[in-house]
Parts: C-alpha cells; sequence; structure tokens
C-alpha cells in the first residue's frame, strides 16, 4: 500500500531556522522574491510590489500572477513544490525562486501567514498556513489580480518588524530590483550605478565615474583606488571591482557584494575572485550563477569556476592596461598591492613581466627594475636572503658584480622564475661562499711567512669552530670577511643549539654534526693595510687579540647570529683594545 510521507513542519522550520539561514531577517527577502516572480509572471512590468509595517504586522502586496485555489492547494501548502520549475522540474530562467521553500521561512518570525490572492477572473482565495502544520483556504474579496501577505509579529520576533529595520532590510535585499519597491510608500529600490544602459544617458563620463566611486565610498567605505567595469556574458553577469587603496593580507579574503537576478545574494561572498586577486572588492549582478538553497552563498559549478576565471582576466588586463598607459599609477598601485602581485607572478607570466618591468628591488647599484639590471647587466645575479645581500654588497660591488637583494618576499623565487619569459636569459643566485673562489691566494713564500701567525691565529678560533685564512681581495677597505655557506649556517645554529640544550639532547644533536670541512671561514684580507700590520704581529696575546676582535667586527658587519661564547668574545677584545690603547698608569704624565 502506497502511503503518503508526512510532514512536521516544525521540525522543518527549525531545521530552516538554525542550519539553513543565517538570520530570520531572511523571511523578508523571501517574501520580496514571490512578490518579484509574481510581477515578472504577470508581465506587469512597473508595477508596484508595496511593503506596509507598523512594528507589528507587516504586508507585502503585488500585482502580479496570483494564484487559483487549485494552485494554493498545490503551490503554497506543498512545501519543496514550486510553480518555478518547468515540466522537466529545471528551476525556470525568469525567476528568482526555484526551491519551494521560500515561504516557509516567514515561519522563522510569525506563527501564521495569511496569504490573499487572485488570479486573473478566478475568484479570490484567503489561505491561512499556521507554523503548527495546519492550514485553511476560504473564500476572499480582492479586486485584481494579485497577491498580499500577511505576517504578525510572534512575540519575540518584534524586532524584525520594526519599521527603520524592514526599511533597512528592503534596501539591502532590494535595493537593485528591477520592479520598483516602497515600504511604507518610501520607494527603497533603483538602478543599479554601473548600467550602462538609458540611466547612462546623460551622465558624462565624469559623473558616472564619481557615481561609482560614490557607490564604493557608500557601501564599502573607501575610495577605491580605481574602477573596473567588469561582464561576463556567459553569465548574465555586469558589476564592478574597487581596486583597494590600502593594503590587504592575501590571507584575507575580501567579501564581494553579488546580487542574482538583482536581488542581493550575499554582500560577503568569498569565492568570486581568484585568490590573487585580493586587491580587489566586487559588486556584480549575474542572471546565470546559481544560490545555494540558503541563498546566501553561490552554488560552486563550472559557470562559477569559468566565471571567476574571466573576472580574473578582467582584473589581469586592467593591470597591464595600467603598465601601458600610465606607469606612474602603476607604480603607486604596485606601491600599495606588490605582495599580492608577487606573489601572482609566482604562476603567472603577465604579472611576471609586470614585476620584472615595473617593481623596483635592492640591487648594490641603486633601485632598479629587474629589467633595467638585465639591460645593464646581463645575468640577474642575486643574492637568496637579505642576510646574504649584507654580507655579499660591498664585496661584490667592489668585484664588478652587480647583485640583486631577493631576500624579500617572494624576490627569490620570482627571480628563478625569469627565464620563463625569455630562454635566453640568466639568473645565477651568489652565495657568500662563492665569494671564495674570487679571492686571491697569496704567493706560497708569502704564505710560507706568514705561517706562524695563522697558526696562532688558528688556535685562537679553534673554539669558535671556524677556520682562518688569508686571500687578498677587494675592497682594501674591508679587512675581514665571515663566510658561511648555507651548510656551515646550519651546522652552526647547531652548535649554539647543542651549547644551550641539556646532555641527552646535545648527544643527539652532536650526532648530526660533521666535522670540519663546513666549517666557516674568517677571511683576512691581505690587500688591507690593517691586516698587514696585525700579521706583523708576533705576541701571541695580541695576535689572539686581533683576530678576535677581526672575528667580533666580521660578524657584526655580516648581521650573523652572536652566540653566548661570540658575545663573551666581543665584551673581552673590546675591553682589551681598550686596554691596549689606553696608556698605563707609569706612562701618564
Ligand atoms: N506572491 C505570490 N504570488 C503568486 N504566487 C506565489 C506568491 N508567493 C508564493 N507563490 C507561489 O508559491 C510557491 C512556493 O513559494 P516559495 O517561496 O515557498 O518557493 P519558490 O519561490 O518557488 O522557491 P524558493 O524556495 O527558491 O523561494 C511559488 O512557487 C509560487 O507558485
Amino acid at each position: 500500500m502506497n502511503r503518503t510521507f508526512q510532514v512536521d513542519l516544525r521540525g522543518i522550520v527549525d531545521l530552516l531556522s538554525h542550519h539553513l539561514y543565517s538570520s530570520p531577517r531572511v523571511y523578508l527577502r523571501e517574501l520580496m522574491q514571490n512578490a518579484v516572480d509574481a510581477t515578472t509572471a504577470a508581465g506587469t512590468d512597473g508595477a508596484t510590489i508595496a511593503v506596509e509595517v507598523d512594528g507589528r504586522t507587516l504586508t507585502i502586496s503585488d500585482s502580479g500572477i496570483g494564484l487559483t485555489e487549485a494552485q494554493v492547494h498545490e503551490f503554497l501548502a506543498t512545501i519543496g513544490r514550486s510553480a518555478k520549475r518547468d515540466d522537466l522540474g529545471f528551476a525556470r530562467h525568469e525567476f528568482l525562486g526555484q526551491f519551494g521553500i521560500g515561504l516557509l521561512s516567514a515561519f522563522l518570525v510569525a506563527d501564521d501567514v495569511r496569504v490573499v490572492t487572485r488570479c486573473g477572473d478566478a475568484p479570490a482565495v484567503a489561505w491561512v498556513g499556521r507554523a503548527d502544520g495546519t492550514y485553511t483556504v476560504g473564500p476572499a474579496q480582492r479586486a485584481s489580480a494579485g497577491t498580499t501577505v500577511t505576517l504578525t509579529a510572534r512575540p519575540g520576533c518584534e524586532q524584525w518588524f520594526a519599521v527603520p529595520t524592514v526599511i533597512e532590510l528592503a534596501r539591502l535585499y532590494g535595493g537593485l530590483l528591477p520592479h520598483p519597491v516602497t515600504v511604507n510608500g518610501e520607494t527603497v529600490s533603483g538602478e543599479p550605478p554601473w548600467r550602462a544602459d538609458g540611466a547612462d544617458g546623460d551622465r558624462t563620463p565624469g559623473q558616472r565615474r564619481a557615481d561609482l566611486v560614490g557607490y564604493a565610498q557608500d557601501t564599502f567605505g573607501f575610495t577605491p583606488f580605481d574602477v573596473v567595469e567588469l561582464s561576463v556574458p556567459e553569465a548574465g553577469l555586469t558589476g564592478l571591482a574597487f581596486v583597494l587603496p590600502f593594503a590587504a593580507s592575501p590571507a584575507a579574503r575580501a567579501g564581494h557584494r553579488v546580487y542574482l537576478k538583482r536581488m542581493l545574494l550575499s554582500e560577503s561572498a568569498t569565492d568570486l575572485l581568484p585568490d590573487w586577486a585580493f586587491f580587489a572588492r566586487c559588486v556584480v549582478d549575474s542572471g546565470e550563477l546559481r544560490p545555494t538553497a540558503s541563498r546566501e552563498a553561490l552554488h560552486a559549478d563550472s559557470l562559477l569556476d569559468s566565471t571567476r576565471e574571466a573576472l580574473g582576466d578582467a582584473l589581469r588586463g586592467w593591470l597591464v592596461d595600467l603598465g601601458r598607459t600610465d606607469p606612474a599609477r602603476l607604480n603607486q598601485f604596485l606601491g600599495i598591492h606588490h605582495l599580492g602581485v608577487k606573489a601572482l607572478a609566482l604562476h603567472d607570466d603577465e604579472m611576471l613581466r609586470l614585476v620584472d618591468q615595473w617593481w623596483p628591488m635592492e640591487t648594490n647599484v641603486g633601485q632598479m627594475t629587474l629589467a633595467d639590471f638585465r639591460a645593464r647587466y646581463g645575468t640577474v645575479r642575486y643574492s637568496a636572503t637579505t642576510d646574504d645581500f649584507r654580507q655579499l654588497a660591498a664585496v661584490a660591488a667592489a668585484q664588478n658584480l652587480p647583485l640583486v637583494n631577493g631576500g624579500y618576499t617572494y624576490d627569490a623565487e620570482i627571480i628563478e622564475r625569469l627565464p620563463a619569459l625569455d630562454a635566453e636569459l640568466t639568473v645565477a643566485r651568489l652565495e657568500p661562499s662563492d665569494l671564495a673562489t674570487r679571492f686571491e691566494a697569496l704567493e706560497p713564500a708569502a704564505e710560507l711567512a706568514l705561517r706562524p701567525f695563522l697558526l696562532a691565529a688558528q688556535r685562537g678560533m679553534d673554539p669558535f669552530g671556524c677556520d682562518v685564512v688569508l686571500r687578498a681581495f677587494e675592497p682594501a677597505s674591508l679587512p675581514v670577511l665571515f663566510l658561511v655557506d648555507r651548510a656551515a649556517a646550519f651546522q652552526s645554529e647547531l652548535r649554539a643549539t647543542r651549547e644551550r640544550a641539556d646532555e641527552l639532547w646535545a648527544g643527539v644533536l652532536s650526532a648530526f654534526e660533521k666535522p670540519a670541512e663546513d666549517r666557516p671561514q674568517l677571511v683576512l684580507n691581505h690587500r688591507s693595510p690593517l691586516v698587514r700590520r696585525i700579521c706583523r704581529l708576533t705576541e701571541p696575546d695580541l695576535v689572539r687579540l686581533a683576530v678576535e676582535s677581526l672575528y667580533g667586527q666580521a660578524l657584526l658587519l655580516g648581521y650573523h647570529p652572536i652566540r653566548p661564547a661570540d658575545a663573551a668574545l666581543l665584551n673581552r677584545s673590546f675591553l682589551g683594545l681598550l686596554d691596549q690603547a689606553v696608556p698605563t698608569t707609569e706612562d701618564l704624565p
């Protein structure tokens, strides 16, 4: 025997209010939506949808298609049944509604819903549905076709019937509806500010622009850096992207204002633009994108994917155009949003070109774009970190090695990706230890003569795990360099940790420590007059003091981490030097 499902309306309303809709306020949207659809169905464009509200009772009247008594039973009293689907059950294109549940949202704020409706010349019908799941139908009086829905606030829900609240909500949801909507006689609907047709007839481009900027100020609270007009025909989408005038975190996704068929869907839709386009906030209206059942978010489907891509293309095009037509302004834009653009350049050639041509990088020959750098020096030689750059900049410059600081966020990766623009183009990472290959060794005889000094110096440096070498390099004004390559840097960190760790961990850590070959190097510059004088010292204590001082100086100069032992050394050598410099009491006059 076939039986029919029973529906517990209270259970369903509870489901809607706690799990589907984010707030009871959506009841007004659903009522407006039904009135709009009925008006559309009747073809009575221009007929006003009138909301009357007094703080406790709300009525909404339309001159739309209305319902016959049979339809009242079929559509109003059947949950999940909608007149807005075609014979195959697909949502009909011209309507906002499709799910057949919207009217139930009235029960979020009222115990019963009263509908008086008339379809054409058929007799008017009064329907009263109650939250307990029962309804009554009876005859009614109504002068012309259309529908009036009346709700009375359930005790505790009066806030949703307050006149200012209803005006605000009607404006929020229905502000761009194609049919005129009034609340207590006040019109709340109007044309989207970006519509080019009709309304634009007597607007000059300047006025139009001022209107769009004004819209951003009113709705988003900022004066946009620029306004980009959006159009994606396949999604029936038009709208605007406002470029943020302030830096936004790539992680914090901006919310966009999305209208579907000119009814507000969301003030904070997050999946409209590609992630990289975090520098823009949009307001759009689409005739084709679909809502989720709550009507508070966009349904994720392939149309949304292709729309997102098309909107991304529009913003990318805007950027590229700006570079072509107004470089100064593009520089301003990059000043605000370089992080996002650089993040994008990591996987987008167009953006990579933009950064290459327009973003000034720090180099040891002054600020310049990568494109300029390449034009002047060919190979893009770069350091991977800012610390490396600080160590290398002066030495590299003295050796005619122009060098880019790749240490800022994304810069090294961007430089490494440059060959994607042009296979001929070469980039090379410079490590501090690479410099060693450019240092000249001393004549064997000279080296031999300095051996006793070097041995003494090495003994002094052994406790610090570093090798002392003597080389000749430019600039002569730089007496010493502390060179750590990547592996050696790791080792020295390990050592520093081990010094602080307790015995058990020290044992574990020392298993990682490799002997000698990767030790950092203290490179003394034999071209430095000071170093030459130091090399002539014979008194072991003085040699030690001089070498320790040079070591401390090199650590500070290269922004190397200072371990406790290093700090003690700095202190000791500073005092030692003072002690040497200041005459002893016997010598004082
Ligand atoms: N003002 C109205 N004028 C004429 N018919 C109406 C009106 N309001 C509701 N209806 C009828 O009641 C049906 C159910 O309305 P309901 O709001 O529950 O669902 P829907 O609008 O079809 O879809 P959705 O759940 O997406 O809003 C509608 O399909 C429509 O036939």
